[in-house]
């Protein structure tokens, strides 16, 4: 089996470096041969797994080593490629991916775990989610799509210099709390149609939908708690029209799954979906910057071989 690891010096605002750092000598030890790259600007790492995909036919691992921003640009190059199964170091501010597909949370028990598995051959297919609009190109996902409030969080707190200092302090992940509660009185939420199966929903005034994959996203919410990532399935959440503090209350109840009890909030299953919001709102794929407005998503079951991961409950 090749072995690959891209990694991405600029995750977690540069911490990822010394991570790596630490595990190349156990990775040395091992004796197990592999090539390590290091990306130099944002999107090379999509182009390095795609031309590692491209050029073997013989089983392949790439790991990400990095956030769910390199995992997706990964996945993005080569996460269809049937013989290349996908893996990650977490080395990021989220690492969502590592969430939901039950790779091991730390670096070193993720990378002890992913040559376990390299050594038996072991992987496991989970599903691949798909999205398109007419104005980009195609592309995958593996955590979740979203549109609204959501994306518009992400984008904030992703251009933010204060992204920099919080992960300098350990405290990466409340960027995002941050962005939260000040984006929280300037966001107007927007129309979204939304079509699931073939089913149409309407709603006014909603301030996000999310499609996603498995449970987690925005650095470990529980956004879709029934979601599995061999399900064949989609989970659509999306947040009607709610009062502004309310939206904090969700935001808290969001991290045990709580939310989706409130009646604000609606969850569907499907393999399509379609939104097409009313006014242009910013759209996310696993946390990266995707496009504004319109936007279909869709579901390759088992489509994406994932290595170091365990099955869910
Ligand atoms: N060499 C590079 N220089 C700058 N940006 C890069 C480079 N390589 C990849 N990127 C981009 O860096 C961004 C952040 O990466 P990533 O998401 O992995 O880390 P993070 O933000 O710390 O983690 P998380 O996504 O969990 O918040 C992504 O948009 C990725 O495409």
């Amino acid at each position: 089996m090749n072995l690959y690891f891209i990694i991405n010096p600029a995750a977690k605002n540069g911490r990822s470096v010394s991570i790596w750092k630490q595990l190349q000598p156990l990775l040395d030890r091992e004796g197990i041969a592999y090539q390590a790259y290091w990306t130099s600007r944002k999107g090379e790492g999509k182009e390095i797994a795609r031309r590692i995909g491209e050029e073997s036919v013989e089983p392949t691992v790439i790991a990400a080593v990095g956030g769910d921003g390199t995992v997706h640009e990964v996945v993005n190059g080569a996460g269809s490629f049937p013989h290349v199964a996908i893996g990650c170091i977490p080395a990021g501010t989220g690492n969502d991916f590592v969430r939901g597909f039950r790779l091991a949370r730390k670096p070193k028990q993720a990378l002890q775990r992913l040559l376990s598995d390299v050594r038996s051959g072991k992987d496991l297919a989970f599903d691949l989610g798909r999205f398109a609009s007419s104005a980009v190109p195609d592309g995958v996902f593996a955590n979740s799509i979203g549109c609204g409030f959501d994306a518009h969080i992400a984008r904030m707190a992703n251009r933010s210099a204060w992204k920099g200092r919080f992960n300098r302090v350990g405290i990466g992940s409340l960027i995002y709390v941050l962005y939260l509660v000040i984006e929280l009185f300037r966001y107007r939420p927007v129309d979204l149609d939304i079509c699931i199966d073939g089913r149409n929903y309407s709603f006014q005034q909603a301030w996000m939908a999310t499609v996603s994959n498995h449970p987690y996203y925005g650095g470990g919410m529980r956004i879709a708690p029934s979601a599995r990532g061999d399900d064949g399935l989609l989970h659509v959440t999306v947040v009607g029209p709610m009062q502004r503090w309310k939206i904090l209350a969700l935001f808290l109840t969001v991290f045990w799954g709580g939310h989706v009890r409130m009646k604000e909030v609606s969850v569907f299953a499907g393999r399509n979906v379609h939104i097409r919001p009313a006014a242009p709102v910013p759209v996310h794929a696993d946390g990266e910057e995707a496009r504004v407005g319109e936007v279909s998503a869709w579901i390759e079951a088992k489509r994406m071989r994932v290595i170091g991961a365990e099955l869910g409950e």
